[in-house]
């Protein structure tokens, strides 16, 4: 969900770097041939992640979903020389549609796509990450913040999306609504944790940004 009143993210778009024609076109094939294509994260939020990735010039980067491979080309574009961005989805018949844009950039070798569910992949890595970007099941948000946390390094940044949950954050919780419960279990959980400075950014369906101190 985007907060923003239409015109007003079409005038930050208007005002943000334009996609790439790889990009554009992702995007837009994204649309017209796959489901839940709102999944995506699109011209304004893509162009965020591209920034946060030169700013941090990530050696090691774990993305957690997927879907069609749009976020991991933007959050790829600041990895340093000998980067390698690990992305992991548990659909493997989004993996050929993916890959088929990823293969028409420079940073195609530079992803790594593992196919699994990721509270089962996530526990096999080895590396330390510069950057990680949650953007999967939201019911396991707090189990991916506890599997990453020490896979992160000191100084290292997570970002998890949707964490305002269309709104759903501010309202009366029905029992039954276990993903909601699991955004807000999450955003507690990163707000209460000393071994992280966060900051919530109201951005399309909000993006929770935190640092490992
Ligand atoms: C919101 S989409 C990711 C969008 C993508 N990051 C982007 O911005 O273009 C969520 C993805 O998470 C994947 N997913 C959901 N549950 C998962 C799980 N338990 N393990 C791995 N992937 C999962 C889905 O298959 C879907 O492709």
């Amino acid at each position: 969900m985007d907060f923003l009143p239409a015109a007003l993210t079409d005038y930050a778009e208007a005002h943000t770097s334009p996609e790439s024609d790889l990009l554009r076109r992702l995007n837009r094939n994204t649309r017209a041939h796959v489901m839940a294509p709102r999944m995506l994260s699109g011209h304004l939020q893509g162009r965020l992640l591209a920034m946060i990735s030169w700013m941090i010039r990530p050696r090691r980067v774990l993305e957690i979903g997927t879907y069609t491979g749009y976020s991991a080309l933007c959050l790829a574009e600041g990895l340093t020389d000998d980067g390698l961005l690990i992305t992991i989805d548990q659909n493997e018949e989004l993996e050929a549609f993916a890959r088929s844009y990823w293969q028409q950039s420079p940073l195609n070798d530079r992803i790594d796509l593992r196919i699994g569910l990721a509270a089962e992949v996530i526990p096999t890595l080895t590396d330390t990450f510069d950057l990680v970007f949650i953007d999967a099941d939201k019911r396991s948000l707090p189990l991916y913040f506890e599997l990453v946390i020490d896979k992160l390094r000191p100084g290292g940044f997570m970002l998890a999306d949707n964490v305002l949950w269309s709104g759903k954050v501010i309202e009366p919780l029905k029992p039954s609504d276990e993903d909601t419960r699991s955004v807000l279990t999450f955003n507690q959980l990163v707000q209460d944790d000393p071994r992280v400075e966060n900051v919530l950014l109201p951005i399309r369906d909000g993006i929770m940004m935190a640092r490992k101190v």
